[in-house]
């Protein structure tokens, strides 16, 4: 059993939910990146979602798109996030998933790409721009490497799509919660839930919520009707403005109200 899968199964055991922060590798420099992601396990991050920062991003919300303007201000290269992965590795035990646009793995080389996050100890990938029709040019080498592709759905993508592409991971699905771009959000679409419910139904694996989500009472409405949530552009705000108690409390105040369930 693959390390998200087993993270997974335990949750379930337990009756918890999932809180996978999402950080952009390199804001700070790359050099703070391990203790970053040291942080984050230790106030009780299910897995984390690191960002390759990239200067033509598709989905990135105005926080995101600065990180990674800052990022790659700092020569942030993917090479180096990967030799920095290679150290977390050691010392990080949750899954680690690689997000990144389909350029900078087509710059790098498919399979060297493939090949050197394996050795760093990768256990996923998402990857936004690749839609299902044009997956196996990647996917492939993924199988190969045990690693897994984490697909996105969105508000707007037709159940039947969302069963063809649930019934294709082990992993879990990235639902995404928004018609738009990364960023905090005050308020949903009426119909999310029902939404979410839909997809709960029809998904053999795990869905979480992602986009807009930065405070406790989302994070408790949402998980009602999936299994976790994915919180990108609050993180970064925390880490950028060094705000780590209010990141503990948000991530371990979440882990202490999930254990109630
Ligand atoms: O920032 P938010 O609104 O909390 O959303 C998560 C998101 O940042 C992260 O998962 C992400 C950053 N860039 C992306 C591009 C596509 C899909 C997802 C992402």
């Amino acid at each position: 059993m693959s390390r998200i899968e087993n993270t997974f199964s335990k949750l379930k055991k337990e009756n918890r939910k999932a809180f996978v922060p999402y950080i952009m590798a390199g804001d700070g420099g790359v050099e703070c990146l391990v203790n970053r992601l040291v942080t984050l396990e230790k106030f009780g991050a299910t897995a984390i979602e690191v960002g390759v920062p990239f200067s033509d991003p598709v989905a990135d919300g105005p926080t995101i798109q600065a990180a990674g303007i800052r990022a790659l201000e700092r020569g942030t290269t993917l090479k180096g996030i990967i030799e920095e992965l290679v150290k977390a590795r050691e010392v990080v035990t949750i899954p680690l998933l690689l997000m990144t646009y389909l350029n900078p793995i087509y710059a790098y080389g498919i399979e060297a790409f493939v090949e050197d996050i394996r050795k760093a100890g990768v256990d996923g990938c998402i990857i936004p721009d690749l839609p299902i029709e044009e997956e196996d040019i990647i996917v492939q080498h993924l199988n190969k490497a045990e690693i897994e592709l984490i697909r996105l759905v969105t508000l707007t993508t037709p159940l039947e799509r969302i069963k063809t592409i649930s019934h294709k991971g082990k992993g879990f699905l990235y639902l995404v919660t928004v018609k738009g771009i990364t960023g905090t959000r005050n308020r949903y679409d009426s119909d999310l839930n029902q939404f979410l419910k839909s997809v709960k139904e029809i998904s053999p694996i795990p869905v979480l919520a992602g986009f807009g989500i930065s405070n406790a009472n989302q994070i408790k409405e949402l998980t009602e009707f999936c299994d976790g949530v994915i919180v990108g552009s609050k993180i970064v705000d925390l880490f950028e403005n060094n705000n780590l108690e209010e990141m503990e409390k948000l991530l371990s105040g979440f882990q202490q109200e999930s254990k109630l369930v």
